[in-house]
């Protein structure tokens, strides 16, 4: 790769390192004005061939900061795969092998990520035929390629461990040894986390070539523009706390951590019958339905992903404004990994723990470890959440104000106004509006479906079903969709009263034991049903 010079000014300052002009094409592109500091420290060094063990918060461009000096050792018109990057999840593989091939747009290089899940054949033929340059994969797969010979290594001259810690940790270390064993001993290599504890910097150091340790935030793992806050609840509160926050804040995307796989569905399914949109990832979901959770996610569909700590490292995710652990991390180091999912590249964010009595104790161990604080908050109440309601009913109404076109709705008003007050006319209005809209009266609505009046009589379940923001079924058609997909006659289903997020109705116990269950599962017409008896105030 030759060409080393700087095209414009924005990118003068990743020029300044002697970059392939291709690459800081790329970079600028990219919007990456300026090298981040974990990148500015450890770009020139690697250039000079030295192995690096490089340590830096969450969400500040570790990335980049290996993946543009193992672009720029690249020979593209070799062929041979001359760089390996190990994550320890699927997820983190492809995020990763989609930076590379951004970053190396121009440079004319094949890069491709190869993990569990997926068809091992296509992956054969895909190492065959695409004259690979770069492989980005998960220990597993990677040594399965290696055992079947149709992955070889002696050509590899660069190596990144990515979640350095995670990878010599335990459960992967032999692994890493035996994939590390295949590659020449001449390789650089490169380790990166935003932790490093002391024991697996040490061990660390018998897979490198004197290495520099390059390190941006020793003292402070987490990010200052994460704001960390802890709520106290029981065990047995902890979903209606949880539901009351989910209402209360102003989220854009959250992840929200449980410990274990069965946890995460278990919450998935409560938050999808209180009316959220949620969605599961954990190790024992298909490829193909991580996949889905991922994109539905990352494109907004899904509003909240429930997750193990499969999501708790290196994901870089736009608009994740909230990190809940609903579960208190049993390691500090995964609290500092999973928080960082928000907060990223100078934006803020806010990571929320549901602590209860017994997890007191782990969580004063993670601000001892982190060096950081988290405040104590309390939950909203019922006051919180009108309030609240009303502030988005305010900047609603400015949204019209300033956006729309009143013309027609003035001529309505207009006549009035010598009679009534103006603001009972607005009131009315908002009240006509809101009251189409819920099905009820918004003074009487409580925030949180959970404590919603069902109205459900003996012999009757209650049938809910999430809705997306935008989907403006009417009760009728709702009520034929559901008669049509479960074959319970219409005039069986109850009366339908839609909410903002969801919606429930009632039929008789035993039409439901046809639904229960495989329902649950399956989505009709693309919503998504779920059931479950009778159990608010009524009863
Ligand atoms: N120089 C830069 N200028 C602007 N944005 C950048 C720059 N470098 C990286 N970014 C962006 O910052 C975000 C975080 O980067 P990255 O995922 O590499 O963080 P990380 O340090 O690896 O975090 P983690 O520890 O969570 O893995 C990404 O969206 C990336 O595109
Ligand atoms: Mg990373």
């Amino acid at each position: 790769m030759a060409l080393r010079n700087t095209p414009n000014k924005a990118a003068a300052k990743f020029g300044e390192l002697t970059l392939n002009s291709r690459i800081v094409q790329a970079l600028v592109n990219m919007g990456f004005e300026e090298p981040t500091p974990i990148q500015q420290k450890t770009i020139p060094i690697s250039l000079e061939g030295k192995d690096i063990i490089g340590q830096a918060q969450t969400g500040t461009g570790k990335t980049a900061a290996f993946a543009i000096p193992v672009l720029e050792k690249i020979d593209s018109r070799r062929n041979g795969v001359q760089a390996l990057i190990i994550t320890p999840t699927r997820e983190l593989a492809i995020q990763v092998a989609e930076e590379i091939s951004n970053i190396g747009k121009y440079c004319r290089i094949r890069a491709l990520p190869i993990y569990g899940g997926q068809s091992i054949d296509r992956q054969i033929k895909a190492l065959k035929q695409q004259r690979v340059q770069i492989v980005i994969g998960t220990p597993g797969r990677l040594l399965d390629h290696l055992r079947r010979g149709t992955l070889r290594l002696e050509q590899v001259a660069t190596v990144v461990l990515d979640e350095a810690d995670e990878m010599l940790d335990m459960g992967f270390i032999e692994d890493i040894e035996a994939i590390l064993n295949q590659t020449p001993t001449t390789r650089q290599t490169f380790l990166f986390s935003a932790t490093i504890p002391e024991e697996i910097l040490r061990l660390s150091r018998k897979y490198l070539n004197s290495p520099e340790f390059i390190t941006v935030s020793r003292n402070n793992l987490t990010v200052p523009l994460i704001e960390q806050v802890y709520y106290e609840t029981r065990e047995s509160t902890k979903l209606d706390a949880l539901a009351r926050l989910l209402d209360a804040l102003d989220i854009s995307l959250a992840i929200i951590f449980c410990r274990t796989k069965r946890g995460v569905d278990e919450l998935v399914a409560s938050l999808q019958v209180r009316g959220y949109q949620a969605a599961g990832l954990h190790g024992d979901l298909s490829q193909y339905q991580r996949n889905h959770v991922m994109r539905q996610f990352k494109a907004g569909q899904v509003e909240f992903l429930v997750a193990t700590d499969v999501a708790a490292r290196g994901l870089d995710i736009e608009n994740v404004s909230h990190v809940i652990n609903f579960d208190v991390p049993q390691d500090p180091e995964f609290y500092v990994h999973r928080i960082g999912r928000t907060g990223r590249a100078g934006k803020t964010g806010m990571a929320i723990s549901l602590v209860s009595p017994r997890d007191f104790r782990q969580l004063r161990l993670i601000e001892k470890i982190t060096k950081s604080r988290v405040k104590r908050e309390h939950l909203p109440g019922l006051a919180d959440l009108t309030e609240r309601r009303k502030e988005m009913i305010k900047s609603q109404l400015i949204r019209v104000i300033e956006d729309s076109n009143l013309a027609y709705y003035r001529s309505v008003v207009d006549p009035l106004v010598d009679e009534y007050d103006p603001i009972d006319i607005a009131a009315a209005a908002l009240k006509l509006g809101y009251d189409l809209e819920t099905g009820d009266d918004i003074e009487k609505t409580e925030s949180s479906p959970a404590y919603y009046d069902t109205g459900a009589g003996p012999g009757m379940v209650r049938l809910f079903m999430t809705l997306g923001r935008k989907d403006n079924i009417s009760p009728g058609e709702l009520v034929r969709v559901l008669s049509e997909e479960t074959g319970i006659p219409e005039h069986m289903v109850g009366d339908v009263r839609i909410y903002e997020k969801f919606t429930f109705t009632e039929v008789p116990e035993e039409w439901a034991n046809c639904v229960i269950g495989s329902l649950n599962k399956q989505s009709i017409k693309g919503r998504r049903i779920c059931v479950e008896p009778a159990r608010g105030r009524n009863n």
